[in-house]
């Protein structure tokens, strides 16, 4: 019965090769699983720098100062409505609590591969060391391999997929998790109220939410630009929260019809509105597609923190934003919604396209 418990009764996905064992033996040739025919599309929104644009950057220190938080929501606000995507600066993590979770990610995925798989995925599960999403022997894969670990609620977690070799890896993520939510629940409240709903309405509903880390591993790969680290998608949570765990940028966003290479100031989380969000505010903000390219050289290492519902709770809009509007998307139990998820492939707003009522 163990098999089942936490978020494994989510769903599960087929075992796929380790990617990082296959790019250290690979000179130049790569499976056709991992060709994606749709790069040869690719049309680029241009650099930032062409274009003098890059994601807003919020100040989470404002947001909660009185001198400034007027003005700052407002930012938050508008990066809500026009992007779906920002990055957060002077956020409050101690820097300590980011560099040790980074040293220990970093020395995880450097362990040999007999080590990292002591906390592979086990079949019908999403936890562990491996990859979601996969659904069929046919589709296409990413150049990635990657390790899911739920954090809360704290009776959800599941430590015979928490690795204990760096030893401090679950005190680490365990700080880190904790600071992380403590910032989720301070911008769930500045939504909440930039979204007339009074301030506590979405950290309520997200209180005692799921948390789940994706901890992303793009190893260098000899042909880059045929294939994707990370499928293009949208999250389907309500927010999260990506630190970039090492200098290399690969994240692109969905913007004016092309793809927007994302450049982050150091230190800061890029935070983007999930699924969850847009159907809960029926459509004002909306849940931004996104994917990861790799590079030729070195690995690429990411965390993403995702903030849930919990079990029991209801996705769907919320009434008193709806009020006389037209309703957007269809209410399903959050349990339900999930199970869509990881029984879909990671396809662009496949889910959305599920609830939405209209179109
Ligand atoms: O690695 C990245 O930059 C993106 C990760 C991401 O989008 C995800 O884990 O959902
Ligand atoms: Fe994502």
């Amino acid at each position: 019965m163990e098999e089942k418990m936490g978020i494994g009764r989510f769903g599960g996905s087929l075992k796929v090769a380790n990617v990082q064992a296959l790019a250290e033996k690979l000179s130049l040739e790569i499976p056709d699983r991992y060709v994606r025919p749709e790069r040869k599309k690719d049309i680029f929104a241009g650099d930032d720098e062409i274009y003098g644009e890059s994601i807003p950057a919020i100040d989470f220190g404002k947001l909660f100062d009185s001198e400034y938080s007027e003005e700052e929501a407002a930012k938050l606000h508008s990066a809500c409505e026009g992007w779906g995507f920002f990055q957060l600066v002077n956020h409050g993590v101690p820097e300590d609590v980011i560099s040790k979770l980074r040293e220990d990610v970093e020395e995880f995925f450097k362990l040999p591969l007999e080590e990292r798989e002591k906390v592979a995925q086990l079949p019908g599960q999403i936890e562990g060391y491996g990859q979601v999403f996969v659904q069929s022997e046919e589709q296409k894969l990413d150049w990635a391999d990657m390790l899911a670990l739920a954090t809360l609620p704290p009776s959800i977690k599941q430590f015979r997929f928490w690795p204990t070799n760096p030893p401090s890896f679950r005190e680490n993520l365990e700080r880190y998790a904790d600071e992380v939510k403590s910032v989720a629940d301070g911008i769930l409240k500045m939504i909440s109220k930039n979204l007339g709903l009074g301030v506590d309405k979405l950290y309520d509903m997200f209180k005692g939410g799921i948390q789940i880390f994706r901890f992303n591993y793009y190893p260098p790969c000899p042909t880059p630009e045929k294939v994707l680290g990370l499928s293009s998608h949208s999250d389907a949570v309500g927010l999260t929260i990506l630190l970039q765990i090492n200098e290399l940028q690969g994240l692109q966003i969905r913007r004016n019809g092309g793809w927007l290479p994302v450049k982050v100031l150091p230190g800061a989380f890029i935070v983007n509105i999930g699924d969850i969000i847009e159907i809960l505010c029926n459509g004002k903000y909306k849940s931004i597609e996104h994917r990861a390219i790799v590079n030729n050289e070195k690995a690429r290492l990411s965390v993403a923190g995702f903030h849930e519902l919990n079990f029991g709770d209801v996705v769907g809009p919320i009434p008193e934003i709806v009020k006389g509007d037209k309703l957007h998307y269809k209410s399903l139990e959050f349990e339900e919604y999930t199970k869509q998820i990881f029984s879909s492939k990671l396809e662009a707003k496949s889910i959305l396209d599920l609830m939405k009522l209209d179109e």
